[in-house]
């Protein structure tokens, strides 16, 4: 997977800043190597930005398969970009293979939602990303995209409510156009 250039020495400069700006002594012993490893959490934490969906949506099959597949319940880490803290939750992807049969390797759709959420995020527009995405590379008969998160700027700041959970949802083709279809994968979304 290739990896953006992110500027290591830049944000290392800035962590020190931050730590001097919070009243602390960056040169302490326990910090001395912060802004380093800040640099490079920071590296991988970002690294969707230095991703295209067609990198990750490689292998495609042609399988005798028209009808629903459904990889639900994929972690999901990302960062909200109005605080730069995390919200976490689970990713559920489904999709109408078209009238080719054509499939993608499971573990694809899991790295599609990183290569979107591995960037500075609002959930809503992560998840018509992925489902976009989807749509766009594989030409499906539709996508459907639903995540579920706790954001931790609501839980361990601000307005504190923990177990707080956001669902957002984007549907593409048949999933827009058929209500049936759609009910058919929320139940199996749902279905625990
Ligand atoms: N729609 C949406 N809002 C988000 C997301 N992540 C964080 N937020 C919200 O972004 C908003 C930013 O609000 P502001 O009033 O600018 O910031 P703030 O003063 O820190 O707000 P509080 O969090 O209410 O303390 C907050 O309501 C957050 O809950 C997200 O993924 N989607
Ligand atoms: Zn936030």
């Amino acid at each position: 997977m290739t990896h953006h250039d992110v500027d290591l020495a830049r944000i290392e400069k800035a962590v020190r800043e931050i730590l001097y700006a919070i009243g602390e002594d960056p040169d302490r012993d326990g910090l001395i190597e912060t802004p380093a490893r800040v640099a490079r959490a920071m590296a991988e934490q970002y690294s969707g930005l230095g991703q295209t969906p067609e990198q990750v949506l490689t292998k495609v099959f042609d399988v005798d398969h028209d009808e629903m597949v459904l990889v639900k319940d994929i972690e999901v880490y990302s960062t909200c970009e109005h605080h730069l803290v995390p919200f976490h939750g689970l990713a559920h992807v489904g999709y109408i293979p078209n009238a080719r049969g054509q499939v993608t390797g499971l573990s694809k759709l899991a790295r599609l939602v990183d290569v979107y959420a591995r960037r500075p995020q609002v959930q809503e527009r992560m998840t018509s990303q992925i489902a976009d995405a989807l749509m766009r590379v594989l030409e499906p008969r539709g996508v459907i995209v639903v995540v579920e998160a706790e954001h931790l700027c609501m839980t361990m700041r601000g307005v504190r409510k923990p177990g707080a959970k956001t669902v957002t949802s984007a549907v593409r083709g048949d999933f827009r156009t058929s209500d049936k279809t759609r009910a058919e994968a929320m139940a199996l979304i749902l279905g625990r």
